[in-house]
């Protein structure tokens, strides 16, 4: 294919991304990169650094997922390559593969690109999760068996963020797509179904878009605790669910909160959501953090790089003790810092990392409620009607759509959990409000001074 393609994916995916992930992100991490070229499947796309590959393959496979979807490139896939490595590839050489490999998911495959790690026998099995382990591999099992006694359909998934909910349902999908590779699998966020709707909306054409789910014979969907403030989503997500519940196709749900805990969701929706099984997973016991560790320094991307010793497992372990995404996130810092100084990990290395000597890790430990307090503080409103107060008065909005942005570019919150920090906010009206304080920052030299000196007031 013509470089110009190459070049004009690059241009869409990187307009989108610019629209999704913090300024500063962006500028780090997306703007050193350039597309290499485009074989009509794979994009090919340089990045500056061993380091920089690292991040990106780890830290932002989820916002690159949601933006192919957003542009509509759901199906392609993305490789990158390092730099220096260019003149001698694309063909990745003997030993360590310059280009990330793609190749675990077929072309055609229903799951995101980003998610090739999540199978069922990646998936590290502690106390905590025992229970959801056990009802995701009964679920495949089950699959296609016309007497199974156990009522696993719907299977509710639920718990905090970043404990493996996705990781398994995708592992259920994988399984029984091995089981009968002709099944029809659908995997969807919930976000990602509302803006596919609205588009529909807009054209006043919805019957495709539900016939197009409905036919499906396992139906994943991740995260609905964002469908309380969607009226006309859940509605459409009702009709899909009963339909398929009613031919006997399996249903796998992911929530953070358990079915009679979802706050603005329709009663007939709660009760498909509690009709069959529901399991939650709790955080890990540290042996459990130390084997997930283990299994993670397994993945293709650190295989050859230098070796992780024990006690630096353990401190991660030990400092890491909540969601399963931030003891991998520390690891993952480990081994970009000592990759970018040219060390090998050790101690020194993690206790740095940890301790948030660099930009991007002194930015991930400050919460969204300092920033909210100081925002509010320097606007002389109260912390509560900033957070709380439902007014579009000019005097408690823009504080708060500042507040947004700030959080947006100072913490790795996504929009949607941006949202739930300010009275559940939905997503959009928080992606909203960050565009506004954007383009008034661009007009007004005063407004745009004061964001920056809460900026580094803050950090
Ligand atoms: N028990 C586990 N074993 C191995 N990896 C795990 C485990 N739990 C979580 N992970 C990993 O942690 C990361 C976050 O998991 P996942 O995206 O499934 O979380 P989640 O519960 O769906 O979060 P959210 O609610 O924010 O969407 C993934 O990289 C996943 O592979």
């Amino acid at each position: 294919m013509q470089t110009n393609d190459a070049q004009d994916l690059w241009e869409t995916l990187r307009k989108g991304l610019a629209n999704h992930l913090p300024e500063r992100t962006f500028h780090d991490w997306i703007e050193p990169c350039r597309p290499l070229s485009f074989d009509g499947t794979t994009l090919l796309i340089q990045v500056p650094s061993p380091s920089a590959r690292i991040w990106i393959e780890q830290q932002l496979a989820e916002e690159f997922h949601d933006v192919l979807v957003q542009c509509d490139l759901a199906s392609l896939r993305l490789g990158f390559m390092v730099a220096g490595d260019a003149k001698t590839a694309p063909a990745p050489a003997k030993g360590r593969p310059a280009v990330t490999a793609p190749a675990e998911t077929p072309l055609d495959s229903p799951f995101p690109q980003g998610f090739q790690r999540y199978t069922l026998d990646r998936f590290v099995v502690g106390p905590s999760s025992q229970l959801a382990f056990a009802a995701a591999n009964a679920v495949v099992e089950n699959h296609g068996r016309s007497n199974s006694t156990l009522n696993m359909n719907p299977l509710f998934i639920y718990g905090g963020s970043g404990l493996g909910k996705t990781h398994l349902m995708i592992g259920i999908g994988k399984g029984i797509l091995a089981k009968s590779p002709g099944v029809k699998v659908a995997y969807l966020k919930v976000d990602n179904f509302f803006n596919e709707l609205t588009i529909a909306i807009r054209a006043k054409n919805t019957e495709p878009m539900r016939k197009k789910y409905q036919q499906n014979d396992l139906l994943l969907l991740d995260d609905v605790q964002t469908l309380g403030r969607m009226e006309r989503t859940q509605e459409e997500i009702f009709y899909i669910l009963e339909y398929l519940l009613q031919y006997g196709k399996q249903i796998v749900i992911t929530s953070d909160k358990p079915p009679q805990k979802l706050e603005g969701l329709h009663d007939r929706l709660i009760t498909r959501c509690k009709w069959g099984l529901t399991a939650d997973i709790q955080p890990p016991d540290f042996e459990t953090r130390v084997a997930i560790l283990r299994k993670k320094l397994e993945d293709e991307v650190f295989k050859d790089l230098p070796h992780v010793p024990e006690d630096v497992i353990t401190f991660i372990a030990h400092k890491a003790k909540g969601s399963v995404r931030d003891l991998e996130g520390l690891l993952t810092r480990v081994v970009f810092q000592s990759s970018f100084l040219g060390v090998a990990p050790s101690l020194d290395v993690a206790q740095q990392a940890f301790m948030g000597q660099t930009g991007s890790e002194a930015t991930a430990s400050i919460s969204m409620e300092k920033i909210c307090r100081t925002t509010a503080e320097t606007y002389g409103i109260s912390f509560t009607d900033l957070m709380k107060k439902k007014s579009r008065h000019q005097s408690i909005l823009l504080p708060r759509q500042v507040a947004m942005y700030l959080t947006r570019e100072l913490t790795a919150a996504s929009f949607t959990e941006i949202g739930r920090n300010f009275n559940d906010m939905h997503h959009s009206t928080v992606m909203n409000a960050i565009e506004s304080v954007k383009n008034r920052m661009q007009k007004d030299a005063d407004f745009h001074k004061l964001v920056h000196s809460l900026l580094n007031s803050i950090q």
